[in-house]
């Protein structure tokens, strides 16, 4: 008996036993199914090239799905067995040889469809297997270029990998559609994924560049050399830390903390590991014991590295920001004191582990514990002071109860100026009870040493904030459940805009950074002054109809609109609009507009607070729909409570929760319970209650309708029979008697039910068995049946039968 494979890629799962079924070579079978299931390319063609077809299941999908009389022709290294009406040869499709027998098998027929399934199985590390995929694509593509008939289609498989961009770019100048699909027959956890090309452009010429893998995958054929790897380990070998092996993905994985150290990456590694592994190797590693015994490596360090794939973003900057502290104490980067303006560089060094590095290490060390502890008790007292003012606002305290009279409340300088604090916004703040930001004293003095930025660090930040940004994307793009939920929260975080703009500054600042390296980029047809890589990002299709000029014409339109107080929400919406959804972002416009409106239409020019329609997560605020709502409209309403009771309530132990660093799941979770428990009265509940019912109680639309339908034909009856008999009663030729009988007959005729047409059984056999269609002889309503459900009718009515004697 054969054995069966229970894990990953070996598994015989469904789609392998279908296509046993069905007869097919493999199981790829069904992806061509599915490709052409969504895109219908194989039905239109009529010659059809397929290029690395062994066993030959794609050829067989060919064969079924294209009309007959086609061209079919497979090639393969592998020999392919007979598949009928396809032509199959075995050959290299690298080669010349290859190129010229299926000129020869196509003659001077131009090929509709090109198929590729190539995978070469060198079976080396994922990143070389997956390079030399590309290269097969692309060579796949240099023979789609030469056979493919204009507006013909290529199909490929392509891995995920860093190649995979560029790919995708080239396609997009020979093809006037490109689509990146995953069928469902193909694993999961398989990096494959099919590009279906439709539109060939057939141009005269094709810059060889175009097809030549050196020039498309530039960045890969010449990676920088990571020299700072040699520092710990130089006789190592550097092990390629670049994704997971294919098919591979559900292995733990884990790899010696020094390499986190080492790397010129460490956002690669936090992607692609599961731990990082303090674990000594049997010959026993310096470096590793050193870094073990170091004071900055806290328990908190250690259990983030136990499993990298539970931490949020906290936790990876604090496994960033270690690195870098261990980089620095071990001599990895030496910060040189710089004239301003000039760029800061990191240079590498080869230090000993000797005693005087250990001195050193522990001076460092000390230094370091200082400057945190000085640091967080900072933090400490921000944190209070901002809680403090916020209470200050609400009338909860004085100014004397945080010692103001000392510094004096409108001091210039003081974190407390109260000048820059937008009314109107304190009171949003305080009724949404948000966080204030408070000028934090690190920025204040920001000229001391210890605040000095660290460049990397920085760097590293932005990298790992955009990669989070990418990530939430991709989920919500998967999940319209997410994207409904993100599109609430951007609506909350819009109406708090914090007291000072500073923050968008620095947004700002950040967006201005990215190096690109230039590939091709002379050739990229809309790029303008941007580099190849750029002009790739900006290909993909999230950008596609986010118009240039002449979006900037609408949003300057839009701005003419608005208050010069609104120019920052602006800034920061435009920001946003690459990846917003676009629901949210219309309703926003829309707002925007309301809102000029309104400001607008207040005549003593002073803007009036919009009155929004809508509640926090975007519903339409258009009735008391809860509950506790509900309550607190009674309470209200009979005096019970003022409102300045529920600015009160406002300020509860959930207000001011630090969710500051908190991944996000947590704070999902969090939020579905950290809220105030409101008692809602009998009445309330009652009324709720009684609300659902009524909404219950109607019928639905699809009923409704039926009904409307219904009485709207025995209207137009009615009214069909009330002419006739008028008609009748004024034919002076007929007798009184003859009127009232053809009146009754007519009344008869209408309120008379139409007998149900009788359904007619055929059974399936002897001239019926198989066919299709209607049957011989057979007029009305019928329906095949098997002998067998006839004759089980049959028992079952003589058991009927039998039960009433
Ligand atoms: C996944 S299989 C293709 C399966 C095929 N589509 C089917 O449905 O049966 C990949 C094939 O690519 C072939 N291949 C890899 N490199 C090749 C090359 N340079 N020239 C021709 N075939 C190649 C392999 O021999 C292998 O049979």
């Amino acid at each position: 008996m054969a054995i069966q494979k229970k894990h990953g890629k070996g598994r015989l799962d469904k789609w392998y036993r279908l296509a046993k079924e069905k007869g097919y070579r493999a199981r790829a079978a069904f992806k061509l199914v599915q490709l052409n299931k969504k895109y219908g390319f194989l039905e239109k063609s009529r010659v059809l090239l397929d290029l690395c077809a062994a066993p030959g299941s794609w050829c067989q999908v060919a064969a079924e799905c294209m009309p007959t009389q086609s061209l079919i022709v497979g090639v393969d290294l592998a020999p392919i067995k007979p598949i009928p009406r396809v032509i199959t040869f075995q050959s290299d499709i690298t080669t010349e040889k290859c190129r010229a027998t299926i000129r020869g098998h196509l003659k001077h027929w131009k090929a509709d469809t090109v198929l590729h399934d190539g995978a070469p199985n060198v079976g080396t590390a994922w990143i070389q297997d997956a390079f030399s995929q590309a290269e097969l694509v692309l060579q796949s593509l240099k023979l789609a270029t030469e056979f493919l008939a204009e507006g013909g289609s290529f199909v490929t498989k392509v891995f995920r990998s860093k190649d995979y961009n560029p790919l995708l770019w080239v396609f997009k100048q020979l093809f006037s559609s490109v689509e990146a699909t995953k069928p469902p027959s193909s694993r999961n956890v398989s990096a494959e994924i099919f590009v279906v090309c439709r539109g060939f452009k057939a141009p005269k010429r094709i810059d060889p560049k175009f097809l030549d893998p050196k020039h498309v995958f530039a960045e890969l054929a010449d990676p920088t050399p990571n020299n700072e790897a040699k520092v710990f380990n130089p006789e190592k070998k550097k092990r390629k830390r670049e994704g997971y092996e294919e098919g591979d993905y559900t292995q733990f994985k884990e790899i010696p903390v020094t390499e986190f150290v080492n790397t010129t990456d460490p956002i690669a590694i936090l992607g692609s590991y599961n731990k990082l592994s303090f674990q000594q190797p049997p010959g026993g590693d310096l470096a590793l014991s050193t870094l073990d015994r170091l004071e900055d490596t806290t328990d908190e360090i250690r259990t983030c590295c136990e499993d990298l794939k539970l931490l949020g973003k906290k936790e990876f900057r604090n496994l960033l920001r270690w690195r870098l502290k261990v980089r620095e104490k071990f001599g990895l980067i030496v910060k040189k004191k710089q004239p301003q303006g000039a760029e800061s560089e990191e240079v590498a060094e080869i230090a000993p582990m000797d005693d005087e590095l250990a001195i050193q290490e522990e001076l460092m060390r000390l230094r370091e514990k200082e400057t945190t502890q000085s640091k967080k008790e900072r933090r400490k007292e921000n944190e209070k002071k901002r809680k403090e003012i916020v209470r200050m606002q609400m009338h909860m305290t004085t100014p004397m109860d945080i010692g103001m009279e000392q510094i004096g409340p409108g001091g210039e300088d003081s974190t407390f100026s109260l000048k820059r604090v937008d009314r109107a916004n304190a009171r949003d703040a305080v009724v949404n009870a948000r966080e204030v930001p408070v000028e934090s004293e690190s920025e204040d003095d920001s000229g001391s040493d210890e605040e000095e930025s660290d460049e990397e660090g920085d760097q590293l930040e932005r990298e790992l904030d955009s990669m989070y940004e990418m990530y939430q994307e991709r989920k919500e793009d998967k999940d319209s459940k997410l994207r409904a939920k993100k599109a609430r929260k951007d609506y909350e975080t819009e109406e708090w805009e914090g007291f000072s703009d500073e923050n968008k500054n620095s947004d700002d600042e950040d967006e201005d950074d990215g190096a690109e390296t230039a590939v091709m980029a002379e050739r990229a047809p809309h790029s303008g002054n941007l580099s190849n890589n750029a002009a790739m990002f900006f290909d993909q299709d999230i950008f596609q109809g986010l118009g240039g000029e002449e979006d900037e014409e609408e949003d300057e339109e839009e701005e003419e609109n608005e208050e010069p107080g609104d120019e920052d929400e602006d800034e920061d919406e435009d920001e946003e609009d690459v990846a917003a959804i676009p629901a949210p972002k219309q309703n926003n416009k829309k707002d925007a507009k309301k809102e000029s409106e309104w400001a607008d239409d207040s005549s003593d020019g002073e803007p009036e607070e919009p009155q929004d329609p809508r509640k926090a997560n975007g519903q339409l605020d258009i009735d008391i729909i809860t509950a506790e709502a509900m309550a607190l409209a009674q309470q209200m309403a009979t005096g019970e409570k003022k409102s300045q009771d529920v600015v009160d309530d406002g300020y509860n132990r959930f207000a001011f929760r630090d969710v500051d660093g908190m991944p996000e799941w947590f704070l999902d979770d969090e939020n579905k319970h950290s809220k105030p428990n409101r008692p809602i009265t009998k009445a309330a509940a009652a009324a709720i209650q009684e609300k659902m019912r009524a909404i219950n109680a109607r019928p639905i639309k699809k009923v409704m309708e039926a009904k409307g339908r219904k009485k709207f034909k025995a209207a137009q009856k009615l009214e069909r029979l009330r002419k006739k008999s008028a008609l009748l009663a004024d034919d002076e030729t007929l007798s009184e008697r003859d009127k009232s009988q053809a009146i009754t007959k007519l009344m008869n005729k209408a309120t008379k039910k139409k007998p149900k047409q009788q359904v007619k059984l055929v059974v399936a056999k002897g001239a019926n068995r198989g066919i299709s269609g209607r049957p011989r002889g057979v007029k009305g309503k019928y329906k095949i049946v098997d002998s067998r459900m006839k004759k089980d009718i049959r028992a079952e009515k003589r058991l009927a039968k039998k039960k009433q004697k």
